[in-house]
């Protein structure tokens, strides 16, 4: 059901929008200085250090250059008058630019080592951030598609943030490289200022049209490109492997891998080949510019008025600055494009959970007085026309277990989850000993109450760690996770296993051990008493057991949760008859309630379930 949805939803609308001008880009460097701030917090030193090592090496190039002039127009001099020759002046400037060249070299080695050290802390920084982020958000929101493509793409993003981080600083530092050469070049011809950016503007443009094209396409696929890992997951990972075998779907899979592949190929083949035209027609512009530049340098050096010296250091000025100038402007690109990025990734910190604890909670009360009271509870799931519940109206009382039946899809799993206040009810409300549930301090509830889902986690960790999720507070207290393994039967599987409560489970790992369904049932069940709940809710916890396991399992949860509510949902009903009572779900509102006996007289709807179940056993 959710990767269905997740994968059909349409984003051309949102391309049309995300095709962006170039004032569009310019304000989206907006979000620079934010995420400046934030590497500034990763390390003030290494930043600081960073841009202080650019400003050095920026004043390097003209240093270079200028003292290269001071040599060739010392050489033009001493070659004329080889008879009273004094070299030392000469050599005091060959080994101030062999100075500058090794400095240069060691700017540049310092400046690469701290951009990779603080990109990887940055990188380590932000991917934390984002998990602390997403823990903070409701389920909900995990399953809107429009929030899973920007959390995808802020994760994706953490890679392209590194680099952006130091292309932001090398742009900065070539900007001030680009100032001090102008600066040298004015003084000698300020018009070869103005051929320069006549040579540069139309590459510029081009490159940024392109990009903005990229970004755009790239947006639109990336509900493609989520379904090719999923692809790629499905076509090759140990827990599909199995149903593939089985179903012969590998051919199916891969079919609809290459589709889509190809239909990415095209879309990007046609954008690089225009890419890759106009670039070429705007580079011979830009050449066209520097040899114009050129000329202009060399007839000025022919009629006097500029010496060899000059002709070599404004040559080398104009080529450099023209150099400079396209990275400039190309990574201007590259960085608008980073920025609006970002916006994704800002984006996606802005997103506010909307379940959260009241700013001045209660405590969750011990013991619950009056217990649980649905008030006319709806919930409709996000983006569904379908009540999953309606009209709910009952109390579950403390110390009572409540068993829930219901034919499949009829709102069981969606009532645990409102009760665990995984979302909020659409309208009615749940009380709490007669105050609304959301006005319990979160964390408490939470702590408070001890889940056990249908789609439980097989964690690929070890036996004990895999009990303690339960509590994982409690993860080093082995006698609590023994004995939570004792209630749920699991303790007698550990027994079996070489490495007993340290055993690795899950294939995925090194002397990892695949259990059976049954098996795992068990050891989720145990994580259920790791917490001292005072509500304990099973969601077909028992469906892979056998039978016996499932009748003893029972009747140690009875007497292990005596005085704790309990809600229990199973299809077996000889696990359902052991509850207080049970109510029957049908659309998602509440069809008969009452205990077991009642309802077999009432012979209503769970009188007829469970006489086709029993009549299977006849
Ligand atoms: N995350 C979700 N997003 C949208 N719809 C959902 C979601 N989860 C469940 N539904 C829909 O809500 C309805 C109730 O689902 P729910 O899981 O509560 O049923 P259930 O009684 O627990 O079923 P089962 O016995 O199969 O576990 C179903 O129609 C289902 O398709």
């Amino acid at each position: 059901m959710k990767t269905s949805r997740l994968f059909s939803r349409d984003t051309l609308q949102n391309t049309k929008k995300e095709n962006l001008t170039f004032r569009e880009r310019i304000a989206a460097l907006s979000n620079l200085p934010l995420f400046l701030k934030m590497v500034w917090r990763t390390s003030p030193a290494m930043t600081l250090g960073n841009m202080l090592l650019r400003i050095a090496r920026s004043a390097t190039p003209l240093a270079m250059l200028y003292v290269g002039k001071l040599i060739i127009d010392n050489v033009v001099l001493l070659s004329k008058t080889p008879q009273h020759q004094n070299l030392t002046l000469l050599w005091e400037l060959v080994a101030l630019e062999f100075g500058l060249a090794i400095v240069s070299d060691l700017l540049n080695r310092l400046i690469t080592l701290i951009d990779s050290l603080l990109g990887d802390l940055f990188s380590k920084h932000t991917s934390i951030r984002i998990l602390e982020h997403a823990a903070t958000l409701d389920l909900d929101q995990f399953e809107d598609s429009a929030f899973y493509d920007k959390l995808e793409r802020a994760r994706q993003q953490t890679v392209g943030r590194t680099i952006l981080l130091s292309q932001v600083m090398s742009q900065v530092q070539d900007m001030i490289t680009i100032i001090f050469l102008a600066a040298g070049l004015v003084v000698f011809n300020p018009w070869l200022i103005l051929l320069l950016f006549i040579a540069i503007l139309p590459s510029f443009l081009g490159e940024s049209h392109f990009n903005d094209r990229s970004y755009a396409l790239t947006r639109m696929q990336t509900p493609e490109k989520r379904e090719l890992d999923y692809l790629r997951f499905l076509g090759a990972s140990d827990e599909t492997a199995k149903e593939l075998k089985i179903f012969d779907l590998s051919g199916f899979v891969i079919e609809r891998f290459s589709m889509l592949s190809d239909r990415f190929y095209a879309a990007n083949k046609k954008l690089s080949i225009q890419r890759s035209a106009w670039g070429t027609a705007f580079a011979l512009l830009g050449t066209a510019g520097y040899y114009g530049a050129y000329i202009m340098i060399i007839l000025d050096t022919v009629s006097g008025k500029a010496t060899i010296g000059e002709l070599t250091f404004l040559a080398a000025s104009f080529r450099q600055l023209r150099s400079l100038l396209e990275v400039i402007l190309n990574r201007f690109t590259a960085v608008s494009q980073g920025a609006i990025y970002l916006r994704d990734f800002f984006e996606f910190f802005d997103i506010q959970p909307r379940i959260t604890t009241a700013l001045k909670p209660l405590p969750f009360p011990r013991p619950i007085q009056s217990g649980f009271t649905f008030e006319d509870v709806g919930f409709q799931y996000l983006n569904s026309e379908r009540w999953a519940n309606r009209h709910l109206n009952f109390t579950l009382m403390p110390g009572e277990k409540l068993a829930l039946v219901g034919e499949n899809g009829a709102g069981k799993t969606t009532l645990v989850k409102l009760l665990a206040r995984l979302y909020d009810p659409t309208e009615g409300r749940i009380l709490l000993d007669g105050v609304d549930l959301k006005a319990y301090d979160l964390a408490d509830l939470r702590m408070n109450m001890g889940i056990i889902f249908q789609d439980y986690i097989r964690y690929q960790m070890s036996f004990s760690q895999n009990i303690a999720v339960g509590n994982i507070k409690e993860k080093e207290n082995k006698a609590l996770i023994a004995s939570s393994a004792h209630q749920s039967m699991a303790d007698l599987l550990a027994a079996k296993l070489p490495d007993q409560y340290e055993q690795m489970l899950g294939k995925r790992f090194a002397q990892g051990v695949e259990l059976s369904g049954g098996e795992w049932q068990k050891i989720a069940l145990a994580r259920a008493y790791m917490k001292d709940a005072q509500l304990l809710i099973l969601d077909e916890p028992t469906a892979a057991l056998d039978a016996r396991a499932e009748y003893e399992v029972f009747e140690r949860f009875s007497e292990l949760t005596k005085g704790k509510s309990a809600v229990l949902i199973s299809h077996r009903f000889s696990t359902v008859r052991m509850a207080d009572r049970i109510l029957v779900l049908e659309k998602g509102e509440l069809a008969e309630i009452g205990s077991h006996e009642e309802l077999l007289l009432k012979k209503g709807k769970y009188a007829d379930l469970f006489n086709l179940q029993a009549m299977g056993y006849r």
